[in-house]
């Protein structure tokens, strides 16, 4: 099973308070001045993906020992124990195997005994045969048109994935139009439906446990919306599938489990792309490059299970961020991809982060006295540059940032993408070097400012620089390396949750409020007064009922 260390109480981890009292007062400036080699040093390759983490306040000591905390925490253990199927999500009794989704390889991966592959290649050849029908028009409709537009219902895991890949890998969608809905406001759906013909709408309807308010609330909505527009019953089997791991509820809703595709619980939701929830993408962009997203993670699964740590992408990033949230109480991270096709990447980590290592539990079962995970956010460069990069130079929180970029643009269009590079290498040049105040001074009596205005406006004009950044730069987008790409990221939030010692698994955190909003939801019909809770929730709730 997991190992149970308080990775405070390491060694390695008293070794690394007493260095950052050493290495926290050097200015990255510095560290770059005093070893031309550094980048070399501290840039790693894997494929078509460089690893710049080199803008980092650390040294080879630093390494060395974020490196041993993880060897003192039992990361190789809990690695192997993963990737061999033991049930290490603990509360809910599953193992956590969405890398067999993606074994390309095909090894046998054994759940209780049984090897697993032959049904996970079971579900992908249904949703190539699947994908492939629609995508050809061979499979018609209830008026024997071919389908044009997909609209795949569901949230969370069952959403955030598919939305991001199709939108990074736009470039690679064919004629099917995709649409979305997550929300249980009406305005989703509502808003959806009026774009789409009911004759050549697919409607999937994506949720692992086939229960969750939202997705059900939309489904209904989505079949009610077929009906009245003219179809019959039986023609809801043209047009609806169930991506699930529940068939006994899929069939209660009328779906016929012809046109479900399994998945397992041992797939987590905020992991499940990469399964039958992964259909849309598959829709979207065909079978073969869904298959090659699948390959670009296997190939970094493979790396990450084989590779020591120090030459380990997973494992850098995710010391290198416990580095900064737990010795220098930075709160948040920001990933900033410079590709406008990935502007659902921070989104989706928000999820596969914030809901894998938000918690105050340890494996232990007793509530941690140190940070665990941090704050996940992001948007697209360059228009986050004109948005909160003011707070990132010269606020005062600590923001570790990961720049992401690909060298090779879908859209090549005279300087764009220059521009949009020389924007993603100039960020982290000056949140690492900053703007001394003899350069401004400098830069204001060139402009012609006199000594009593200098005086009134430089210190405002000062960076202090010293602001650390990731570096990642991708040859392409493609789906291989989006894939590998993801995998890194999942790999790095495993990474974490081992050391700060907590189940990066369940998601009970989600539940509380499900159950209050349970509890809630028949008290808002009828008009009568509600005192039932609280006076706050109780004047909203009242108030609400009074302004409707
Ligand atoms: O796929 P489903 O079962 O509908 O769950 C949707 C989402 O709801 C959760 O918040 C769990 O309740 C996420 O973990 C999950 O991805």
């Amino acid at each position: 099973m997991l190992p149970n260390v308080d990775f405070t109480t390491t060694q390695s981890y008293k070794y690394l308070a007493d260095h950052y009292v050493d290495i926290a007062p050097k200015h990255l400036k510095d560290l770059f001045d005093a070893d031309a080699e550094r980048f070399k040093k501290f840039s790693l390759q894997f494929d078509e993906i460089l690893l710049d983490y080199s803008k980092n306040r650390i040294d080879e000591e630093t390494l060395a020992l974020l490196i041993q905390l993880a060897r003192e925490c039992g990361v190789k253990d809990a690695i192997d124990a993963m990737f061999s199927g033991q049930k290490i999500n603990v509360t809910e009794g599953r193992p956590v195997l969405h890398v067999a989704l993606r074994n390309r390889s095909n090894t046998p991966v054994l759940v209780d005994g049984k090897d697993v592959m032959p049904d996970v290649n079971r579900v992908l050849d249904q949703m190539k045969t699947f994908s492939e029908a629609i995508i050809s028009g061979e499979w018609k409709g209830y008026t024997g048109k071919p389908i044009t537009d997909v609209v795949n219902i569901g949230i969370g895991g069952s959403d955030l994935g598919p939305v991001m890949v199709t939108e990074a890998l736009k470039a690679y969608k064919n004629h099917l139009k995709m649409h979305f809905v997550s929300n249980v406001d009406g305005t989703h759906i509502v808003e959806t439906l009026k774009s789409v013909n009911p004759e050549t709408t697919l409607f999937l309807i994506a949720s692992k446990t086939f229960t969750t308010q939202e997705t059900m609330g939309n489904a209904h909505s989505a079949r009610d919306w077929f009906i009245a527009a003219g179809a019959k019953d039986e023609d809801v089997a043209k047009h609806f599938a169930a991506l699930s791991t529940n068939a006994e509820g899929v069939a209660k809703f009328g779906i016929d489990t012809k046109n479900m595709f399994e998945f397992w619980d041992w797939v987590g939701g905020r992991y499940s792309l990469w399964s039958a929830i992964g259909l849309s993408i598959a829709l979207s962009i065909g079978f073969e490059n869904f298959t090659e997203l699948l390959a670009g993670a296997h190939a970094m699964d493979n790396h990450f299970k084989s590779t020591e740590f120090e030459e380990n992408l997973p494992a850098i990033l995710a010391l290198v961020g416990i580095w900064y949230n737990n010795f220098f109480d930075s709160e948040t991270e920001a990933i900033l991809p410079y590709d406008q096709y990935m502007h659902r990447f921070a989104a989706y980590f928000q999820q596969g982060d914030m809901e894998s290592n938000g918690k105050y539990v340890s494996r232990a079962g007793n509530p941690v006295d140190y940070s665990t995970g941090p704050i996940i956010w992001g948007e697209p460069g360059t228009n986050g540059q004109h948005a909160f990069y003011q707070l990132i130079h010269q606020g005062t929180k600590l923001i570790p940032c990961d720049f992401i970029a690909p060298a090779q643009s879908h859209n090549p269009l005279g300087e764009h993408h220059n521009m949009l590079l020389s924007n993603f290498f100039a960020q982290t040049e000056a949140l690492m070097n900053g703007k001394t105040e003899e350069v401004v001074i400098d830069e204001l009596k060139k402009a012609g400012k006199s000594d009593e205005e200098i005086a009134k406006i430089a210190p405002f004009k000062v960076f202090e620089g010293n602001r650390p950044t990731n570096s990642i730069l991708v040859k392409k987008i493609t789906p291989r390396t989006l894939g590998s790409l993801i995998a890194m990221y999942e790999h790095k939030i495993f990474v974490q949750g081992i050391i700060w010692n907590i189940y990066s698994f369940d998601q009970w955190g989600v539940e509380l409020g499900k159950q209050l909003a349970g509890k809630i939801l028949p008290e808002l019909k009828g008009s009568e007064e509600i005192s039932s809770h609280d006076s706050s929730t109780n004047g909203l709730i009242n108030q609400y009922k009074a302004w409707r």
